[in-house]
């Protein structure tokens, strides 16, 4: 089974991240120790008694960023979200050390304006900008897996889940629930390889589509198995629909041999039935279809 990826900010995880990562959060840490040795070594001290409020407050901002640092280098962002979000951290993190340190030194100018000002100003913009980008890419996430979780896969029709929860939705109209079934298919897998077996599915779902009005729902609801759901409840318009399904089956050639056939099982639904019982009734057609030799469709009998 495949281990999905955990944000985390225990330091076991420290572990599993990649080298590239793992250096930057050791360059960062050396890069806090090395200055702050260097400032207390070179610069006069301060009395830190007198700045304990602002020392703490300011030891605790660098604490926080550098953990925000931590699990952004333990996640997976996209290239150029990771990218800004990384630098603009990394110059925050060199401003905030410098915000710790005149807590306890008397601070030259140069590093008070440029490093501490303008690392932190500069590295707060590009982290939000970082943001900004991450949030783009989880929200790209976000649609493409909206979209895989309606979608079949292979055919990129509608698939059984947003099928069955979009009819089973339609509580007080009537309307018509196809089941259309590929006829032989288990032959087209034996006798010419899955990969054509696919092809074929693939070509009627997408011509079947083509025939569709926008209220329509088309839908692969099982290995050679699709469905459609009509809101319409007249009998001519249904079979014309199913006929032009036939039809338009027939047009399918496998391997320029066999032209491909379907059966169809109709069920009407009226006002009181559950959808189960419109797909069993449509399921009991089909059957019929099945055993009256195929390529034809079957109406149900309302129940
Ligand atoms: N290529 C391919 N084959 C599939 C897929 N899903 C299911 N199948 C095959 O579809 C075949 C269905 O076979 P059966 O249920 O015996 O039905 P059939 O051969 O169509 O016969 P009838 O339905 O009675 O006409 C099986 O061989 C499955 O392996 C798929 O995604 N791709």
């Amino acid at each position: 089974m495949m281990n999905p990826e955990k944000v985390s900010l225990k330091l076991s995880h420290f572990v599993k991240i990649t080298r590239l990562n793992k250096l930057l959060i050791l360059m960062t840490l050396a890069f806090i120790i090395a200055f702050s040795i260097f400032s207390l070594m070179y610069f006069p001290r301060l009395d830190i008694t007198q700045n304990l409020y602002g020392f703490t407050t300011d030891f605790i901002n660098l604490v926080v960023i550098f953990a925000i640092f931590f699990v952004v280098q333990c996640s997976r962002l996209a290239k150029k979200a990771y990218l800004y979000v990384s630098i603009g951290l990394m110059l925050w993190i060199v401003g905030s050390t410098a915000d710790v340190l005149d807590e306890v030194i008397r601070q030259p100018f140069w590093i008070s304006n440029y490093v501490e000002d303008l690392c932190r100003t500069l590295g707060m913009l590009i982290t939000a900008y970082g943001l900004f980008k991450t949030m783009h890419f989880m929200q790209r996430m976000h649609n493409r897996l909206a979209q895989e979780f309606i979608m079949d896969d292979l055919t990129k029709v509608y698939n059984r889940r947003c099928f069955y929860q979009h009819v089973k939705g339609v509580v007080n109209n009537p309307y018509t629930v196809l089941i259309i079934d590929l006829d032989h298919f288990k032959r087209i897998n034996d006798d010419y390889g899955h990969d054509v077996g696919d092809k074929v599915l693939k070509q009627f779902a997408d011509k079947v589509n083509r025939l569709l009005k926008d209220e329509n729902i088309f839908a692969r609801i099982g290995g050679e198995e699709f469905a459609a759901y009509l809101p319409s409840y007249e009998l001519d318009e249904v079979l014309n629909f199913s006929q032009t399904i036939l039809e338009t089956a027939r047009t399918i050639t496998v391997q320029n041999q066999r032209s491909k056939t379907v059966s169809i099982g109709i069920a009407h639904r009226t006002s009181d039935q559950t959808f189960d019982n419109v797909m069993k009734r449509a399921d009991q057609a089909l059957y019929r279809a099945k055993k009256a030799g195929r390529d034809r469709l079957e109406v149900a009998l309302t129940s």
